[in-house]
């Protein structure tokens, strides 16, 4: 049994004349442990996805399972990094850590949940903000505590919505370890959703495109041959990387080519002559 299946997902806004159909026929299945990457375009309907997966939207057709049981809801098994990172504006860094530890650990003690708190603050640089609140922060520090937040609670699945693009490239590094080292020392399952190829290849087992939409729907799987851990300097020179990240890189443009040569938008540029500024 897949630990995440996605059958024949279909997602529609909007009704009659103004009806979008954002995903068509979306198929997936994650086994339990695996890090599964999607990298998609801007726009193409990757929140629309995480938020089917979280349970924070319904499909309009078709059935996600966890672990086998139709999705109804959200759930803190299923952890989740937006992109956005939704922090409560009134409450401390330490604080936004510590309501969502509570919720996931309703019977820990005090100083379990401070020590739980300190330690996942600690993880992503941010204790000597930890009373400061998000307003205080710059939008990478935000991010951080966005990620402090979802990992502190103990998931067992992460699922990623771009959850490093705002952060600059020294940060992201760190945290894209961070996140794998959580993933692979307690054998969580991960899906990452992101725009960078790079950040699937070094940190997945398998990236799916996801094709433009409207009618956004998945391409074929790209499996990562590359053995763990995997080294950030040494990949570049690694002939699997170069192989798979041309493959991929070719497909997404590929696509992309499609998209614009799809297009059967013309614009008219108006009939106007310069006037003269020469009295
Ligand atoms: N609630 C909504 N009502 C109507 N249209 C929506 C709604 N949410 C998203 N869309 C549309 O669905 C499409 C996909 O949006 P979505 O946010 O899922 O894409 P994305 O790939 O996450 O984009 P980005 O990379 O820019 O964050 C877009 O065209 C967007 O305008």
């Amino acid at each position: 049994m897949a630990y995440l299946e996605l059958k024949n997902i279909n997602k529609t806004y909007g009704t009659g004349a103004e009806a979008t159909e954002v995903l068509t026929d979306i198929n997936l299945s994650i086994e339990e442990g695996e890090f599964v990457a999607i990298v998609g375009f801007t726009g193409s309907g990757k929140t629309t996805l995480v938020n089917l997966i979280n349970g924070l939207l319904k499909p309009t057709s078709g059935e996600v399972l966890f672990k086998g049981e139709p999705v109804k809801g959200t759930s803190h098994e299923r952890g989740v990094i937006f992109q956005n990172y939704s922090l409560l504006p009134w409450l401390t860094v330490g604080q936004n850590v510590s309501m969502a530890v509570k919720e996931a650990f309703p019977k820990a003690s005090k100083t379990e949940l401070k020590e739980r708190v300190t330690e996942y603050v600690k993880m992503v640089n941010l204790l000597p903000a930890i009373n400061k609140r998000p307003k205080e922060l710059s939008g990478g520090m935000r991010q951080r505590v966005s990620v402090a937040r979802a990992l502190a609670m103990n998931p067992e699945m992460i699922i990623m919505d771009e959850p490093l693009g705002a952060l600059d490239a020294l940060t992201r590094g760190n945290l894209q370890d961070e996140i794998l080292k959580i993933w692979s020392k307690d054998k969580r399952t991960a899906l990452l959703i992101t725009n960078d190829v790079d950040e699937g290849i070094y940190m997945a087992d398998r990236i799916i495109p996801l094709k433009p939409g409207p009618n956004a729907t998945l391409g074929p799987e790209f499996k990562i041959n590359i053995d763990r851990p995997r080294d950030k300097t040494a990949l570049n020179d690694n002939p699997e990387y170069k192989k798979t990240r041309n493959a991929i890189i070719e497909y997404l443009m590929g696509i992309g080519e499609a998209r614009k040569s799809a297009s059967k938008k013309e614009y008219v540029l108006p009939d106007v002559a310069p006037k003269s500024f020469v009295a």
